[in-house]
């Protein structure tokens, strides 16, 4: 189904053919991953992000999958959120709501957003006390190597400046290592206040995934995947490396056009 699956040292590329297969795939992906946790820990703690992610995990709320994954035993996280109210347009969990929870079915108490009536930075503390109890009753794993959660898929997309989740080119919170959510009110993409997870946490995922869409994230893919040399910019979605995880990139072909050596025939 994919053009093109490549494996190297910033993980698994599948790059498809068109947007159909690229759902398809990820629902595929996602459903499997969900099985296996189900079966091994008896949930799936999955962190989402907002943007074009959430109709692109759209196939999900569609046959087979809407009637085979257990959802019951789901638990919902934001590898991101804008600080803003729940039923904003810009809300990253209003997005996920309309877009999928509504669509199958999720308990509702198993849906962790983050508490929209305060400020951006009480918002980050609440929502890491809110993960540490989910931490101490093992619904999210805990990593073996960091006191870090260990969520079993943290789902990522990537802006064209290749930021990932809230955490931006150059901004001093990619270098926030105590805390496992952080909160930024500056963001250079709008809305300004965010929260987000932190480089650490989401490097100790059992599994990550980027997926990227579209042309005009092509010079960011690049960039971020493939061997530039010594003078590579520090990009955040390069700073991606699951320590013990596994970390898989879900394109399509505007979006792989610059990666090296590869060439698609029309
Ligand atoms: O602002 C955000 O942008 C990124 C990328 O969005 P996309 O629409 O270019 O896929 C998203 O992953 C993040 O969650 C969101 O808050």
């Amino acid at each position: 189904m994919s053009v093109c699956e490549v494996n190297n040292d910033r993980g698994e590329l599948r790059i498809l053919e068109n947007l159909d297969e690229l759902r398809t795939d990820l629902a595929d992906y996602i459903a499997e991953l969900s099985e296996a946790a189900v079966k091994e820990r008896g949930v799936f703690a999955i962190a989402l992000s907002g943007g074009s992610l959430i109709d692109l995990m759209g196939k999900l709320c569609e046959a087979p999958y809407n009637k085979t994954v257990d959802w019951g035993k789901w638990y919902i996280f934001w590898a991101d959120e804008r600080v803003v109210a729940k039923n904003h347009s810009d809300s990253n969990y209003k997005l996920a709501k309309d877009g999928l929870l509504s669509k199958v079915p999720i308990v509702p108490s198993h849906v962790h957003s983050i508490n929209d009536s305060v400020s951006a930075e009480e918002a980050a503390d609440d929502y890491m006390f809110v993960i540490r109890q989910l931490v101490k009753t093992r619904m999210v794993s805990v990593s073996d190597i960091s006191d870090c959660p260990k969520f079993d898929l943290i789902l990522l997309g990537m802006g064209p400046d290749g930021h990932i989740a809230s955490l931006f080119p150059n901004h001093s919170a990619l270098d926030e290592a105590g805390e496992w959510v952080t909160f930024i009110i500056d963001s250079p993409k709008p809305p300004p206040e965010r929260i987000t997870f932190t480089l650490p946490v989401i490097n100790s995922a059992s599994n990550v995934a980027m997926v990227v869409t579209g042309e005009s994230k092509a010079e960011a893919v690049h960039l971020a995947i493939d061997n530039i040399g010594p003078d590579c910019p520090s990009l955040p979605a390069r700073l991606v490396h699951p320590t013990k995880g596994k970390l898989v990139w879900f394109l399509d072909k505007p979006a792989a056009l610059k990666l090296d050596g590869l060439q698609f025939s029309d």
